[in-house]
């Protein structure tokens, strides 16, 4: 018992400079809160090895898979993902016993000479492999009478950021909470305002995981969570799940707890759909008063995903999300 009990945590988590930096993060939460040294254990995902781009080895889960391998074979305790590389199914044997306060979830810009995309010149040639940004960057330029030229980019931040940097794009665009976690926030030219560009269902927010049947594990754990960040991106992946579409559909999504006083809360929710071009876009938007109890408001904000789901269905959102996953 008290040997177990003070046995090192293990950590599992992806071996990127993000990935690290996040899951330091936690361990040192997870330490204070445990009184447990907590070790970190690098784990190679398949997204990490493959060159590929993300749309064609099938996006769902490529960057989670072998990190809930570990858990499921013991090799770790828990684990720490980034909630949008996470697929929307939750495997039972699995609890996701935590999700800490959201990061700032907007994307950012990180364009040379300081510029915003407003100022992108006619052409300017955008890294960005992901369909969601495709299409909504593609579209705002369409409403500033430009457009740009989008460019499929994978890897790490790093070499992101040297594509501006070697002058061979002339902008990038990347997750804040990415670029704020790895300490690399001041190559940020603009932060991307999400009346422009929605970002992904669950962006800037981390999901930790451990084996379900760990009872004291997940109610330990269950001490990092906060009840307004799970209850947003429940309502997003609520969302994203009703869509039928995975991580690298052209689904954007953004929800945010509005307080209104005398123990009311608002979810307000906005989802977007569009074609890569960014010729259509189907954006639509909902908001709904959320319950005090933790449970109730989770159910709330699950519907809340699906009615705002259905809405875009029903203006044709399925036949804009030709480019799936497979
Ligand atoms: N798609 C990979 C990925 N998964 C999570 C983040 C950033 C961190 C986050 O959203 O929490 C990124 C990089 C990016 O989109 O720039």
């Amino acid at each position: 018992m008290s040997t177990n009990a003070s046995r090192p945590l293990k950590l599992g988590t992806r071996g990127s400079t993000l990935a690290m930096a996040q899951s330091g993060q936690v361990a040192e939460r997870v330490r204070r809160l445990t009184g447990r040294p907590v070790e970190l254990v690098g784990i190679t995902t398949y997204g990490d090895v493959s060159r590929e781009h993300l749309s064609r080895i099938g996006g769902t889960g490529v960057f989670v898979s072998a990190l809930r391998d570990a858990l499921l074979a013991g090799e770790v305790d828990f684990a720490v993902h980034s909630l949008k590389d996470l697929p929307t199914a939750q495997p039972p044997q699995l609890a996701l016993a935590a999700v800490p306060v959201r990061e700032d979830p907007r994307d950012a810009l990180i364009a040379r000479d300081g510029l915003t995309f407003e100022q992108l010149p006619d052409g300017a040639r955008v890294g960005t492999g992901s369909p969601r940004r495709m299409a909504q960057l593609n579209a705002w330029a369409r409403a500033l009478g430009r457009r740009i030229e989008t460019v499929p980019i994978r890897g790490n931040i790093e070499r992101r950021l040297g594509f501006v940097r070697s002058g061979e794009l002339d902008a990038v665009v990347l997750a804040t909470a990415g670029l704020r976690r790895a300490d690399m926030a001041d190559a940020i030219t603009e932060l991307i305002d999400p009346s422009a560009v929605l970002p992904a269902p669950g962006q800037g927010a981390l999901a930790i995981e451990c084996v379900a049947s760990n009872e004291d594990l997940t109610t330990q754990l269950a001490e990092l969570d906060d009840p307004r960040t799970r209850a947003a991106v429940t309502a997003e992946r609520s969302l994203l799940s009703a869509l039928e579409a995975g991580c690298s559909a052209p689904v954007g999504a953004l929800a945010d707890v509005r307080d209104e006083g005398q123990d009311v809360t608002e979810l307000h929710l906005r989802g977007v759909v569009g074609t890569t071009d960014g010729t259509t876009l189907v954006q639509l938007s909902t908001t709904g008063s959320v319950p005090a109890s933790a449970a109730e408001s989770l159910a709330r904000a699950q519907a809340l995903g699906r009615e705002l789901a259905d809405e875009m269905l029903a203006k044709g959102a399925a036949g804009l999300m030709g480019e799936r996953a497979h």
